[in-house]
């Protein structure tokens, strides 16, 4: 399939205008489609946008913590099982530790939906710079038709069947992100960074396998792609709480001059939940929750890695089969 097909152009309703939802709603708008970005400060209320706008495509762009209200809010509306539903949040919902495709899901559990992920700081989306994206869902079809709305020649949109991978990739390296911000914080240079990140992608594969997604799915881009993107760029939130972390700055102080959200911080929490159901190992997230809560000094969490049992570098490796 290419994008130079005569364009089948949708009506679009993006929930949230925040950085993501605003630079979603320009790359549709700038490929023709009929878009609508609505937020809670919107003159027009939601039920009010959903029916005039008969919307083909409802894409949610909120973050993690309003996913569940809005989803209720948007069950009120009696909508046709065509419509698609299109999610980009990148969070876990604490205690449930559901994924936002999940949440959109339940609520709607004959509707298609569609995860939308991948290494997309939206800043450079909003200045038109190149990226790539993945959309991902159990309805091929779907996913192409949410491929065909944004495709453009700044935007390359790839489908993917491994919609929990997809998502999880988006949502895990978030973590690591703040990791990086630390290492980079406190100066320990590229050798320490090669090894957190690649660590760190070791950790997203683990707890991956216990949630359901595929292992090959964190090698694309909504894994590894994203997870460089964030752990590279001062304009991820992720990153910038590391770093000022390992600067001296309170976690308050953070938060509260950060502009928009940092899922990483609830992802953490949230991730030290599943970790102790499941018994698997998280050293890296377990440092920065540790380092959130207030329990370690970046210093103390960098010597309580490096000091870990020493072991193989992989869990289950065929030795037999590689000399
Ligand atoms: N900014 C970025 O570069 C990217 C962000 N994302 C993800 O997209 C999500 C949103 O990120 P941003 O737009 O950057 O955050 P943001 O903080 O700029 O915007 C969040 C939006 O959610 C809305 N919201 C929150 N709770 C709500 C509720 N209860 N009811 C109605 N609206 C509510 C806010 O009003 C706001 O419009 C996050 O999960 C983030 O991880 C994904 C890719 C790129
Ligand atoms: O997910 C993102 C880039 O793909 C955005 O990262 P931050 O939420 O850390 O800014």
């Amino acid at each position: 399939m290419t994008n130079h097909q005569l364009p089948n152009l949708k009506s679009v309703v993006i929930l949230g205008a925040g950085a993501w939802g605003t630079a979603l709603a320009k790359l549709a708008a700038i490929n023709g489609h009929q878009v609508h970005l609505w937020s809670r400060s919107d003159f027009q209320p939601l039920e009010k946008v959903l029916e005039h706008q008969n919307a083909q495509i409802i894409l949610s762009a909120i973050s993690m913590k309003g996913v569940r209200d809005v989803a209720s809010m948007v069950q009120c509306w009696p909508l046709s099982p065509q419509r698609i539903f299109v999610t980009a949040t990148k969070g876990l919902e604490p205690h449930t530790t559901y994924t936002p495709s999940q949440i959109w899901q339940a609520a709607f559990p004959d509707h298609p939906v569609v995860v939308l992920s991948g290494p997309n700081l939206s800043q450079e989306i909003a200045q038109e710079l190149p990226a790539a994206t993945v959309v991902a869902s159990k309805n091929t079809n779907a996913a192409q038709t949410v491929q065909l709305v944004f495709s453009s020649s700044r935007f390359r949109v790839y489908t993917n069947p491994d919609p929990v991978g997809v998502e999880l990739g988006g949502t895990l390296k978030n973590v690591i992100a703040i990791a990086a911000g630390v290492c980079d914080g406190l100066h320990l240079g590229t050798n320490a960074k090669a090894a957190l990140v690649t660590r760190g992608l070791t950790e997203m594969v683990r707890i991956g396998q216990i949630l359901g997604a595929k292992t090959e799915t964190f090698y694309g881009l909504s894994g590894l792609g994203d997870l460089l993107a964030t752990c590279n760029s001062p304009l991820s939130r992720n990153y910038q709480v590391g770093y000022q972390l390992a600067n001296g700055k309170t976690l308050q102080g953070v938060m509260a001059n950060l502009p928009g959200t940092a899922e990483g911080v609830n992802t953490c929490r949230v991730l030290m939940e599943i970790a102790q159901q499941q018994g698997i190992a998280i050293p890296i997230t377990e440092q920065v929750y540790q380092l959130l809560e207030g329990e370690v000094t970046p210093r103390l969490a960098l010597d309580k890695l490096m000091l870990r049992d020493i072991k193989p570098e992989f869990d289950n490796f065929p030795t037999e089969q590689i000399w």
